[in-house]
C-alpha cells in the first residue's frame, strides 16, 4: 500500500496547488516524493500553469522525510538525484515560480523543500524548523545550504545545532517566510504571491544564490569556529553536530552546489551510522510508550482531570504543582502548617519565575499560572478534586494515613497517586478501600523540568485510571512509562545496581573520580558518586535498605556511604561529600576521601584487587552498566515493565543516560545478548550476586536474540 501521495489542482487563475497528503504529519515517503515529482513534472509542462503553490493537507504542511524510509532508500541511488537532479535543478530554477503555503509545521525535509520554493506565506502558529541533527543526521534536502542564505549564518546555526523549530512571526521577522496570514488567507495569499511574481511585482528569489545575507568571509569562518567549540562541549562522543558545521563552510567557501554534494555524500555516510539508529530508535520509542495494547483495545477515553490536589509543598509537591499549573491545570498545595505552605508556595513562585527568566513565559502569564494555585491547611477544597497526588516524605505510615484521610474528604471518582519513588503501593494502599482508583505517579526531581512521568500500577488499578493519568502526562508534556510494581519500580530498580558497583569497584581498589570521569567521558551527565552527593547520602541509605530488603541476594552491602555519613559528609546539601563544594556549588575532589574508602574496605575485609586494577575504560563502563542491563532483564521478565524500549526511555528521561547511544537496552543490543551474559558470568564467579546474569538474558544470550526487539506482555497486567 502507497505511504501517501500528492495531489494537483489548477486553478482557472493558472495556479497549480499541489498538496502534500500523508497522515499523520504529511511526512515525505517514498512514495510522496515519487507523486510530487510526476506533479511538478504534470505543472512545469502544462500551458494553463503559470505558477505553483505548494502546501499540506489538514493545516500541516510537512513534517519532513519519512523517518521509516531510511532503510528503504534505493543503495545504488545517484547521489544528489532528489536534492541536486530535481528539487535545485526543476523545481527552483524552474520557469515556474513555487510558493510554499505553510501552516502546521514545516520541519526537516519539509522545511527544506518550502526554501526550495521562491517564496514562503506561512500562518503565525506554523513551526519551521530543521530538526535534523536530533536524528543523528544532518539536513539532507539542501537545508544546510538555504537556511544561512535566508536567515544568517548565526541564526541558521542556532536552529540546526539546537534542532530548535521557530514560529511562523518569527520566520517573518528573521525572513525566513515573506509574508505571515491566517489560515484561511493562506492558499488564496500564496496563489496571488505566486502570480505577482510571474507578472514581476515581488522578487523571483532563488534561496540557493542568495548572498545578502552573509558578513565577511572571516566572521563568517568565526562564527563557525566558535560554533564547533559548542558542539564539542555539549558533547565530545557525537560527530554529526561537526558534519553539519563542516558541510555549511564548504558552501560558504567553495560554493552551494559544491555544498550541496557534500551535504548528500556525508548525509548518507551519518544515514548508517549507529548514532543515527540509536536516535531515531528513540523518536519511535519515546512514541510508543504510551502505545498500551491491552488498554487501547478496551476503547476507554480519558476523564476531564480539572482540579488536582498535592499533598506536601516540598521539593517534590512544589515541582509538580509548578507542572500542573504552568499546563493550566487548578492546583490546590496542602501543607501542615502556614510555614511549610508559604514555603512551597514560595518554591512554585521561584519555578515559575525561573521559566520568565529563560524566556519561556511572559510576566502576564506567571502572574495567569500562579492565580490556578491555592495553597491550603486541610483536606476541605479537596472534595472537588479529580486527582491527588501525594508527595510527602518516604514514610510509610504516615502515608498509608494520608491515604485513609483522602478516602473521607474526596468523591467516589478521584483518583489517589502517590509519587514515592521506592515504596511499593500495596502497602501505602493497605488501609484504603478503593484500591482500584490508587496508582504510582512518579515524577523525577526537578519535576517541573524533567521530562518523564513513571506510572505504577498495582494489579488492582483500573485501566480508567491508567488512561487518565495518561492523558495528564499527555498535557503537562511528560514522556509516561507504564510499569507494575515493586520495590524501586522500574526506573530507580533499573539503576540500583550502578552505584551498588560502583561502591564494589571502589572497595576492590578504584579511585572514586576516576569512575566518575570515566562514566562522564562515557555521556552520563555525572558519575555514580557525584550522583550520590546530589541525592544526599540520607536518600541512598534509606533507598540502600529498600533494595536489600527486597533483592539482598545481588545488593552489594558496601558501607562506604554509610561511614561518610557517619562524619555528618551528607552529599552537595552539606558541601562536604565525595566531593567538596564551595559557595557555587562547584565540585572538586576531596583529597581525604582515601581514609574512608580504606575503612570501608577493611570493613568489608577486602584488599585491592590487581585484576580489577587493570580495567580498561570501557570494562567500567561495561562493569556498571551490564548489572543495569540484567535488572532490566529481570523487570521484563516479571513484567514489571512492558516493553524494552520503556526502559530505554526510562534511561534517557530519567537517569541521562546519552540518547545517542539509544538508551541501555538498545545500547546492550549493539554489544549482543551473548557477550553481556558471559562477562556478567564471569564477573559474578570472582564478585558474587550482583552481576549474577538472570534466566531472562541468558535464553536470550543462548537464542542470540536481542533485547528491544523482545516485546513482553505482562500476564498480571492483563
Ligand atoms: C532529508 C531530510 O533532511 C531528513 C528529514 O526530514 S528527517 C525528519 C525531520 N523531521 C522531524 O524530525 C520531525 C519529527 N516529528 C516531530 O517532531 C513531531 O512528530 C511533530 C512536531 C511533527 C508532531 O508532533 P505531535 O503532534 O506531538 O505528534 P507525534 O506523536 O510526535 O507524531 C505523530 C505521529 O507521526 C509520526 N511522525 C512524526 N514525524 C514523522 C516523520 N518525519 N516521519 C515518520 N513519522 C513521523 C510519529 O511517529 C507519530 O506516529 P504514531 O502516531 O504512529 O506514534
Amino acid at each position: 500500500m502507497a505511504r501517501g501521495s500528492t495531489s494537483m489542482e489548477v486553478r482557472r487563475d493558472g495556479v497549480a496547488v499541489i498538496t502534500v497528503s500523508n497522515p499523520p504529519v504529511n511526512a515525505l515517503s517514498l512514495d510522496v516524493i515519487a507523486s510530487l515529482q510526476r506533479d511538478y513534472e504534470e505543472a512545469l509542462r502544462r500551458s494553463d500553469v503559470k505558477a505553483i503553490v505548494l502546501t499540506g493537507a489538514k493545516g500541516r504542511f510537512c513534517g519532513g522525510f519519512d523517518i521509516n524510509a531510511f532503510d528503504k532508500k534505493p543503495k545504488n541511488e545517484k547521489p544528489g538525484l532528489l536534492s541536486i537532479d530535481f528539487l535545485t535543478d526543476v523545481v527552483e530554477d524552474a520557469q515556474k515560480p513555487s510558493v510554499a503555503a505553510i501552516d502546521g509545521i514545516a520541519l526537516g525535509g519539509g522545511l527544506e523543500v518550502a526554501m526550495i520554493c521562491h517564496a514562503r506565506i506561512s500562518t503565525s502558529s506554523a513551526q519551521l524548523g530543521l530538526p535534523e541533527l536530533q536524528l543523528g543526521i544532518i539536513p539532507g534536502l539542501g537545508g544546510t545550504q538555504r537556511l544561512p542564505r535566508l536567515v544568517g549564518l548565526s541564526k541558521a546555526l542556532e536552529m540546526m545545532l539546537l534542532s530548535k523549530p521557530v514560529k511562523g512571526v518569527e520566520a517573518h521577522r528573521f525572513g525566513l517566510v515573506d509574508a505571515v496570514v491566517s489560515a484561511n488567507e493562506l492558499i488564496s495569499t500564496a496563489c496571488s504571491w505566486a502570480l505577482e511574481i510571474v507578472e514581476g511585482k515581488r522578487p523571483w528569489f532563488r534561496s540557493l544564490h542568495r548572498t545578502d545575507r552573509f558578513p565577511a568571509l572571516e566572521e563568517m569562518k568565526n562564527i563557525l569556529n566558535f560554533a564547533r567549540v559548542q558542539a564539542q562541549k555539549k558533547s565530545a562522543n557525537i560527530q554529526h553536530p561537526l558534519v553539519c558545521i563542516d558541510v555549511i563552510e564548504e558552501g560558504i567557501v567553495s560554493g552551494p552546489r559544491a555544498g550541496l554534494m557534500k551535504e548528500t555524500l556525508c548525509g548518507k555516510m551519518l544515514e548508517m551510522s549507529q548514532t543515527s539508529k540509536s536516535l531515531r530508535h528513540v523518536f519511535f520509542a519515546q512514541r510508543a510508550t504510551s502505545k498500551i495494547s491491552y488498554i487501547s483495545n478496551l476503547g476507554l477515553m480519558p476523564r476531564r482531570i480539572h482540579k488536582v490536589a498535592i499533598v506536601g509543598g516540598g521539593l517534590m509537591g512544589s515541582g509538580i504543582a509548578t507542572a500542573l499549573i504552568s499546563n493550566n491545570f487548578l492546583v490546590i498545595l496542602k501543607e501542615v502548617n502556614k510555614q511549610f505552605l508559604d514555603a512551597g508556595v514560595s518554591r512554585v513562585k521561584d519555578n515559575l519565575w525561573s521559566f520568565v527568566k529563560k524566556g519561556q513565559m511572559t510576566k502576564e502569564d506567571y502572574e495567569k499560572k500562579l492565580s490556578l494555585l491555592s495553597g491550603v491547611l486541610d483536606y476541605e477544597q479537596f472534595r472537588d478534586a479529580d486527582l491527588v497526588i501525594e508527595a510527602v516524605i518516604e514514610d510509610i505510615s504516615l502515608k498509608q494515613k494520608i491515604f485513609s484521610d483522602l478516602e473521607r474528604y474526596c468523591h467516589s471518582n478521584c483518583i489517589f497517586s502517590t509519587n514515592t519513588s521506592t515504596i511499593d503501593l500495596q502497602l501505602i494502599g493497605q488501609k484504603a478501600s478503593c484500591q482500584d482508583r490508587i496508582a504510582g505517579a512518579h515524577f523525577f526531581s526537578p519535576a517541573h523540568v524533567m521530562p518523564l512521568l513513571e506510572i505504577i500500577r498495582t494489579d488492582r488499578t483500573s485501566s480508567q485510571v491508567i488512561i487518565d493519568l495518561l492523558d495528564v502526562a499527555k498535557k503537562i508534556r511528560k514522556t509516561p512509562i507504564v510499569v507494575g510494581n515493586c520495590t524501586g519500580f522500574a526506573v530507580n530498580r533499573m539503576f540500583f545496581p550502578f552505584t551498588r558497583v560502583a561502591c564494589l569497584l571502589v572497595d576492590y581498589g578504584l579511585d572514586v573520580y576516576h569512575v566518575d570521569d570515566v562514566i562522564t567521558k562515557f555521556g552520563m551527565p555525572m558519575g555514580p558518586f557525584r550522583l550520590a552527593d546530589l541525592v544526599g547520602f540520607g536518600v541512598a541509605v534509606a533507598s540502600r535498605k529498600q533494595y536489600l530488603q527486597s533483592y539482598p541476594e545481588r545488593c552489594y552491602k558496601s558501607v562506604l556511604i554509610k561511614i561518610m555519613l557517619e562524619e555528618n559528609r551528607t552529599g552537595e546539601s552539606s558541601r562536604r561529600g565525595f566531593y567538596l563544594y564551595d559557595d557555587k556549588r562547584k565540585a572538586s575532589p576531596d583529597p581525604e576521601i582515601n581514609k574512608y574508602v580504606e575503612k570501608s574496605r577493611s570493613m568489608a575485609s577486602i584488599s585491592q584487587d590487581p585484576k580489577l586494577l587493570k580495567l580498561t575504560d570501557d570494562d567500567i563502563v561495561e562493569m556498571m552498566f551490564f548489572p543495569v542491563v540484567n535488572e532490566a532483564c529481570r523487570l521484563l521478565d516479571e513484567g514489571v515493565a512492558m516493553k524494552a524500549s520503556d526502559l530505554d526511555v526510562a534511561s534517557i528521561m530519567g537517569r541521562g543516560f546519552p540518547s545517542y547511544r539509544g538508551g541501555v537496552m538498545f545500547w546492550a543490543d549493539s554489544l549482543g545478548t551473548k557477550y553481556i551474559y558471559n562477562r556478567l558470568n564471569a564477573w559474578s564467579k570472582d564478585y558474587g550476586g550482583i552481576f549474577e546474569p538472570c534466566e531472562y538474558l541468558a535464553a536470550r544470550a543462548r537464542q542470540g536474540s536481542s533485547l528491544v526487539r523482545t516485546y513482553i506482555m505482562s500476564t498480571t497486567l492483563l
